[in-house]
């Protein structure tokens, strides 16, 4: 038989504690393969191991037939996987997730409209396709989740407890489905420590505890470890009923337990139990009532470590330790060379611009006060502040024109921060984890972000220019000028976008994110010559403005708009340049170390 999953002595350490130790799991092509144990068993650890979303610390494991260490990319290929997490999708609808993540998973676009509707119908969501996800249900969630994972029929399915916290109808559809999936030759693997979906869906079960395996079979044999199973009967004569009993069937034991009742100990008490009711009827005897008993699989936990399965898993969960948000294994995704291989990058790409263009629009109220605020600035500040100001100092008599590429930047700066914003969500709620075991590149994550971005700060650009058009500003290099003003806001959001990025890939989460940008967001903007040129400064305020990127960004800017086309310009658009692909190195370092370099 085929092995689909092969591990020998995998072990994932974290800080000095073994969370998986030595685990020797094997999964045969075909079968319902069960992960049962309590919470902190390691399951999910082990999971993430073998969705190369981690880096083992010792041992090997092999994922229809490739190592995910060596060969993680290739693996993510092979798979489909249904984390525990919930995605984010609030401001999309359910049919609009389901469809990016047909995408990301590079379903042909000709059928992907059709497995869209099976899949959801499959979870029963087909009724609230079109409604926002904001809006569904925890439940509706989960199965919305469970929907996105089995849009591709893969050849191992990986499911992390995928019914928990649904109802009984919903958890009996997705068990159906489930046994569908092995029908087709599918392989899954279950994380669950829900006893009855083991035992009820599982060909083979591994219990785990403490990172360990405990014991591994079938539920049958599982249940015979820990002994017979019971055929109970009631009746007003006992010893008769054992008298008929004796010699029909197999009994391991017949024990008289009650005044009424007798025990009839057998190996497959289900089976016998039709020639256990005929034997008595054959010998006349009245029965009150027959039921069997068959050991649970709590009663094996409880054999094999002295603790009952229950109690552990319905226990308050302890607070989980943090995760670190992602560690990989040393194989990125590298980019297929082949023209296919493009077309999936591609395809990639634009399902994922395709979820920020959708939230952006879905976002009014945030786009509003983004393009409002430059506004307030223009007019409000720059009308009043324009009195005041010595048209020698600032080099021109107008100063709503001087201050527009201070406002631009100033905006760019707020939507450089909230660029990363994104990445943070997806990396806290564990949809990045989620993305990084698709067969997705790790740089189309990257590149689609960047490309929205550096449309956004263009788009804003052009708003605040359209505006101070409004209000009587004519830019002197015209409209080439106008266009080239657009490239630097866009060059500088995808520069500050990607350093921002970079920040939110150190941070731990999005308080110190918050903390951190807040401090450094408005000193950026007053050590530049956004609102007074450098020479009018104070010498040490200067000096400091030089080193400032900004600056060069606002002086390129403001040459366009006031001065007209001068040699000086290109200097400063080559400050900038150099500046953008520092903060690219820097962003696409730290990118590829969270998302590639395996970590504890
Ligand atoms: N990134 C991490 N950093 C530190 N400890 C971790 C990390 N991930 C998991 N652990 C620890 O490893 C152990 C196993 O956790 P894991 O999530 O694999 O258990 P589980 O069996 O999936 O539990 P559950 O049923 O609650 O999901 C736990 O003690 C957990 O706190």
């Amino acid at each position: 038989m085929r092995q689909i999953i092969e591990t020998e002595g995998l072990t994932r350490v974290f800080h000095g504690r073994r969370a998986v130790d030595g685990l020797n799991l094997r999964v045969a092509a075909g079968e319902i393969f069960g992960l049962l144990g309590p919470n902190g068993a390691g399951k999910t650890t082990t999971i993430h191991m073998l969705t190369t979303l981690l880096a083992p610390s010792g041992g090997r494991a092999l994922v229809c037939g490739l190592d995910v260490s060596r060969q993680a990319a290739e693996v993510r290929r092979r798979i489909g996987y249904v984390s525990q997490e919930k995605g984010v999708r609030h401001l999309l609808t359910g049919r609009e997730s389901v469809e990016i993540e047909a995408d990301l998973n590079h379903v042909p676009r000709r059928s992907r409209g059709q497995r869209v509707e099976e899949v959801l119908d499959v979870v029963g969501l087909l009724p609230d396709a079109d409604r926002f996800v904001a809006d569904y249900s925890g439940g509706m969630q989960k199965r919305l989740d469970l929907a996105c994972g089995l849009i591709q029929v893969p050849e191992l399915l990986i499911l992390d407890e995928p019914t928990l916290g649904l109802d009984v109808q919903s958890r009996h559809r997705i068990w159906e489905h489930m046994a569908g999936l092995r029908d087709q030759g599918v392989t899954v693997l279950l994380a669950t420590n829900y006893l009855d979906e083991a035992d009820r869906l599982c060909d083979r079960i591994m219990i785990v505890d403490v990172g360990r395996e405990v014991v591994t079979g079938s539920p049958a044999e599982l249940r015979r470890t820990v002994g017979t199973e019971v055929v109970q009967i009631s009746a007003a004569e006992p010893d008769k009923v054992r008298a008929a009993v004796e010699g029909a069937v197999p009994a391991r034991r017949i024990a008289v337990a009650g005044p009424r009742e007798l025990h009839v100990h057998l190996d497959d008490a289900a089976a016998a139990l039709p020639e256990v009711i005929a034997a008595t009827v054959r010998h006349g005897v009245v029965l009150d009532g027959v039921s069997v008993s068959r050991p649970t699989l709590d009663d094996v936990f409880l054999l094999h470590t002295g603790r009952g399965l229950r109690d552990l898993t319905d226990a308050p969960a302890p607070s989980p330790a943090p995760r670190s948000p992602r560690a990989g294994t040393a194989a990125g995704s590298a980019p297929p060379a082949s023209h296919a291989g493009l077309r999936l990058r591609l395809q990639e790409i634009g399902a994922l611009l395709r979820r920020w263009v959708l939230q952006l629009g879905r976002e009014r109220l945030n786009l509003a006060f983004t393009l409002i605020q430059p506004v307030i600035w223009l007019v409000f500040l720059g009308g009043a502040i324009a009195r005041a100001v010595d048209p020698g100092v600032v080099g021109t008599g107008d100063y709503i024109a001087f201050m527009l590429p201070g406002v631009i930047a100033f905006t760019i700066v707020g939507t450089g921060i909230s660029g990363a914003v994104p990445f943070l969500w997806d990396k806290e709620t564990g949809y990045l984890n989620k993305l990084m075991s698709m067969p997705i590149g790790r740089s189309s994550l990257l590149v689609s972000r960047l490309i929205f971005q550096m449309a956004l700060g263009a788009l804003q650009a052009l708003a605040i220019l359209v505006v101070s058009a409004i209000l009587g500003v004519r830019v002197a290099t015209a409209v080439p000028g106008s266009l080239l003003v657009l490239l630097v806001a866009g060059l500088l959001t995808t520069a500050l976008t990607a350093l921002f990025l970079a920040l939110a890939c150190r941070v731990p989460g999005h308080t110190t994110f918050f903390a951190v940008t807040g401090f450094v967001s408005l000193p950026i903007l007053f050590m530049s010559n956004a609102f007074v040129p450098v020479p009018a400064m104070p010498t040490w305020m200067g000096a400091l403005a030089r080193a400032n990127p900004l600056t060069y960004a606002i002086e390129s800017m403001r040459i366009l708009v006031i001065e007209g086309w001068r040699p000086g310009l290109a200097g400063h658009l080559a400050a900038l340049t150099a500046f953008a692909a520092a903060c690219l190195g820097l962003g696409v370092h730290q990118f590829r170390r969270h998302t590639v370099g395996g970590r504890e």
